[in-house]
C-alpha cells in the first residue's frame, strides 16, 4: 500500500484525489488538508498529492522536499524562478522525487504530444483554451506548456515568423503572446476544462481538441504518477509524458 496524503482536499481536484486513492487498491489516504490546516497530519505519507493554488504551492513543496516525501503536483502557475528554487531544494534532498503535470489527462498529454508533432508543418498555430469560471489562472498551465513545445518544435524545425499583418488592436484582442504563441483563455459558465489547438497552412488547417467532461478524467494520470512518482530516475520531473514512454 502506498501512503497518500492530499494538500487541497476539499477543493475541486482534491476532493476527487481522494475519491480515487481511497477507491484504489494500492494506495491508502493517511490525511487531506485544506488551506490552514497543519501539515504535520500527512507525516507517514511516502507521497502528497498538491491540488492546491499557485500562490500556495511552494510553500507546500518547501515543506514536502525538507520531510522527505516524494511530492504529485497538478497546481499550475509554475514559472522558471519557482522551478530553480525547488532545483536547489531537491539538490539538498537527493532522496526525494517531485512530479509536476499541469495537466492529468491522458488525452490531454496526447493532445499536446500531438500538437508538437504538427507544430513545424503550418505556418499558423494558435491555442484557445476554455475552463470553468472559477479557476484562478490564465492562460491554464496546459496551454502554458502547450504554447512552449509548440514553439519548441518550431523552433527546431526552423519554422519563420507566423503570418500577421495586425498593427493596430484594442489591447487583448490577439490573446496573450506566450512563447509566440497567442493564447485566448475563455472562461465559460458550465465548462471544465478544454483547449483547441489550431494549426493552419496555404488551404488546409488542422484542429487538435481535448474536453475535459468531468474531473474523474484527471485521476489514472495522478494514481499513474503517484505510484510511478518514487522511482522516476530524475529527481524533478515536468509533465505526464515519461510516464506514458511519449518522450
Ligand atoms: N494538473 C491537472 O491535471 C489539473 C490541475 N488543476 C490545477 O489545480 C489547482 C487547483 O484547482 P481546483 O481544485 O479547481 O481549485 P479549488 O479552488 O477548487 O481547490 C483548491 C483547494 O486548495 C486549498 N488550499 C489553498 N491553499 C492551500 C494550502 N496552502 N494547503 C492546502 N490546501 C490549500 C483550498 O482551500 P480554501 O478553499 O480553504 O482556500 C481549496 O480547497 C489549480 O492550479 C488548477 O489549475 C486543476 C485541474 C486539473
Ligand atoms: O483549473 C482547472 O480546472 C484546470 N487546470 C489545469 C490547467 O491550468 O491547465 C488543467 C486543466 O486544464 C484543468
Amino acid at each position: 500500500m502506498i501512503k497518500v496524503g492530499v494538500f487541497g482536499a476539499d477543493g475541486r481536484m482534491g476532493a476527487e484525489v481522494v475519491k480515487a486513492v481511497n477507491a484504489a487498491e494500492d494506495t491508502e489516504l493517511v490525511a487531506g488538508i485544506d488551506a490552514g490546516d497543519e501539515r504535520e497530519a500527512v507525516r507517514g505519507a511516502e507521497v502528497v498529492v498538491d491540488f492546491t493554488h499557485p500562490d500556495a504551492v511552494m510553500d507546500n513543496l518547501r515543506w514536502l522536499v525538507a520531510n522527505g516525501i516524494h511530492a504529485v503536483v497538478g497546481t499550475t502557475g509554475f514559472d522558471e524562478p519557482k522551478l530553480a528554487e525547488l532545483r536547489e531544494l531537491l539538490a539538498k534532498h537527493p532522496e526525494v522525487r517531485v512530479l509536476i503535470a499541469p495537466n492529468f489527462g491522458i488525452a490531454a498529454v496526447l493532445m499536446m504530444h500531438f500538437a508538437a508533432k504538427a507544430a513545424p508543418y503550418f505556418d499558423s498555430a494558435e491555442i484557445v483554451e476554455l475552463h470553468h469560471p472559477n479557476k484562478a489562472d490564465a492562460p491554464s498551465g496546459t496551454a502554458h506548456r502547450t504554447a512552449g513545445i509548440i514553439s519548441q518544435a518550431r523552433r527546431q524545425a526552423g519554422s519563420t515568423a507566423m503570418p500577421d499583418a495586425t498593427t493596430s488592436e484594442i489591447e487583448g484582442a490577439r490573446g496573450a503572446d506566450v512563447d509566440g504563441v497567442h493564447v485566448h483563455a475563455l472562461r465559460i459558465a458550465g465548462l471544465i476544462a478544454h483547449q483547441e489547438v489550431i494549426f493552419g497552412t496555404h488551404g488546409e488547417t488542422l484542429k487538435i481538441r481535448h474536453d475535459s467532461m468531468s474531473r474523474e478524467s484527471f485521476m489514472p494520470g495522478v494514481l499513474l504518477g503517484v505510484r510511478r512518482v518514487a522511482g522516476l530516475p530524475d529527481q524533478l520531473t515536468l509533465g505526464l509524458e515519461p510516464l506514458l514512454d511519449l518522450e
